[in-house]
């Protein structure tokens, strides 16, 4: 099976804060057998509790920078001088499962999927305002006032990105659960329906 069996893999792109992990973590309790995750590849070392294979692929920067040569991913990116990306294999594992294969990746990976032949559907998750970005990364009390303005500096930018010419479906992320139920209603009509 290759990674041009449909069903269609499902791109969630967005800023960091965003809410792509709180609305996955709803998406997966309402279809638990019809979404998976690939698991991605990076070259940034394990933090406490997170499983080679399960969490990451946790790899070298030269393997990584090998494979990416070798054409065996489908998009890679440096964030924070580590490289991350997401296989072919990966992706073709989960289509093997028979589930729509989800990808949560930053602008940079969707423009390299662009360049495939993946042909996934696009959704991109904005924020209501960069102040409330910077009020829910505060909030989420997980990063350092380094990696916070980094992430601000880079939301600015993916967010001019994030347009209707580059995403099938664009979710305002301001109340979480109308937020939710728009894309719930994008899943059910397009993703879950399309291809086979
Ligand atoms: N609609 C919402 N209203 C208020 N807070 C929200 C909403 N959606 C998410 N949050 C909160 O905002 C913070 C960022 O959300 P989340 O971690 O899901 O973002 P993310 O896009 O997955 O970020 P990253 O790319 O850094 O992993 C979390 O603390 C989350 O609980």
């Amino acid at each position: 099976m290759s990674v041009l069996q449909n069903p269609r893999p499902l791109v969630l792109c967005g800023p960091s804060g965003s809410g792509k992990s709180t609305l996955l973590k709803k998406m997966m309790e309402d279809f638990p057998d019809r979404f998976g995750f690939s698991i991605s590849h990076t070259t940034r070392k394990p933090r406490p509790g997170e499983v080679h294979g399960q969490h990451y692929h946790f790899t070298t920067m030269d393997e990584m920078r090998q494979a990416v040569a070798d054409g065996k991913f489908i998009e890679s990116a440096t964030f924070c001088g580590n490289m991350y990306g997401t296989s072919k294999a990966a992706v073709d594992a989960v289509a093997q499962q028979g589930k729509v294969c989800v990808l949560d990746i930053d602008v940079q990976g969707v423009k390299q999927i662009k360049n495939t032949e993946l042909n996934p559907l696009y959704v991109f998750i904005k924020p209501p305002s960069l102040e409330e970005l910077k009020s829910r990364l505060t909030g989420r009390k997980t990063e350092s006032e380094e990696s916070l303005t980094h992430r601000l500096k880079v939301a600015s930018e993916e967010l001019e990105y994030g347009t209707e010419d580059n995403f099938d479906f664009i979710v305002i992320n301001d109340n979480l659960e109308g937020a939710y139920n728009q894309l719930k209603t994008f899943l059910e009509n397009e993703v879950l329906k399309s291809g086979k």
